[in-house]
């Protein structure tokens, strides 16, 4: 799947949003090596420390369904810059993705920003630093 495609299903995503606190709505698709993709939306809550980002929905609903290899991950929102992930979601990509794989960032203008998950958050405090 193109970074066009894999926005598009990202897109798709952000209109399921349970957001009627912030009214911000934002999409999420993760593509698997083998090619399948798991789309998430953000979640919110009354108890608003419990909302759940649809960069995560998307990964949680991968691993739940036993996917655990990923290519890419596109998200979008109405923002003016491609929107950036919260921290939380930068520390759980960066746990659950390649530290290559490509992390598309994007708004409803197409304004696109690529990068790794490396450069999403360098120096991420990681499994290997639990030195077991
Ligand atoms: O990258 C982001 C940034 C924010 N949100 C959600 C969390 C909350 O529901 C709303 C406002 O922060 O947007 C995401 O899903 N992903
Ligand atoms: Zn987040």
């Amino acid at each position: 799947m193109n970074t066009q495609q894999l926005l598009e299903e990202a897109k798709v995503a952000r209109e399921m949003a349970y957001a009627p606190y912030s009214k911000f709505k934002v999409g999420a698709a993760i593509e698997t090596v083998d090619g399948k993709i798991y789309k998430g939306c953000n979640i919110e809550n009354a108890a608003y420390s419990m909302c759940n980002c649809a960069e995560r929905t998307a990964l949680f609903k991968a691993i739940s369904e036993g996917d655990q290899e990923f290519k890419a991950l596109a998200v979008v929102a109405d923002t003016n810059r491609p929107v950036p992930p919260c921290g939380a979601c930068r520390q759980v990509i960066a746990e659950l993705c390649p530290i290559d794989m490509k992390v598309i960032l994007s708004n409803l203008k197409g304004d696109i920003q690529e990068l790794t998950v490396e450069e999403l958050l360098p120096g991420a405090f990681s499994p290997e630093d639990l030195n077991e």
